[in-house]
């Protein structure tokens, strides 16, 4: 089932002890596992970790990228408009 987060929540999730999640649209990902296997490099996953990222997202990706990930990433919504 998923979790509904707050903006807050997500911005303590930006580092090695807490994980790292992000924000595209109005879904929370944790892309923890996905670091190493992220073809843009962890480096810019870990900068975005905390944030809404949907308008860099949608800068470099399409929606088959959320098809083919979205679900494997994807723990839960934010449950108010998302504005980090
Ligand atoms: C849920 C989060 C994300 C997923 C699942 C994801 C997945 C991917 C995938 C599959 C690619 C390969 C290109 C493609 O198939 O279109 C890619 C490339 C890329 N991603 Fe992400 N990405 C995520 C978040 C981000 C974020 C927040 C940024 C920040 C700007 C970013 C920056 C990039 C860049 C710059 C590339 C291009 C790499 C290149 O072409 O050399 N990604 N990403």
């Amino acid at each position: 089932m998923s979790k509904t987060y707050t903006t807050a929540d997500v911005a303590q999730h930006k580092d090695e002890s807490n994980g790292y999640w992000l924000i595209v649209e109005n879904d929370v990902y944790d892309v923890s596992k996905f670091l190493d296997d992220h073809p843009g490099g962890a480096k810019i996953l870990k900068r975005f970790a905390g944030k809404n990222a949907t308008k860099s997202f949608w800068k470099y990706h399409n929606e088959s990228v959320l098809k083919k990930y979205g679900a494997k990433l994807k723990i839960g919504e934010v449950g108010e408009s998302a504005k980090l």
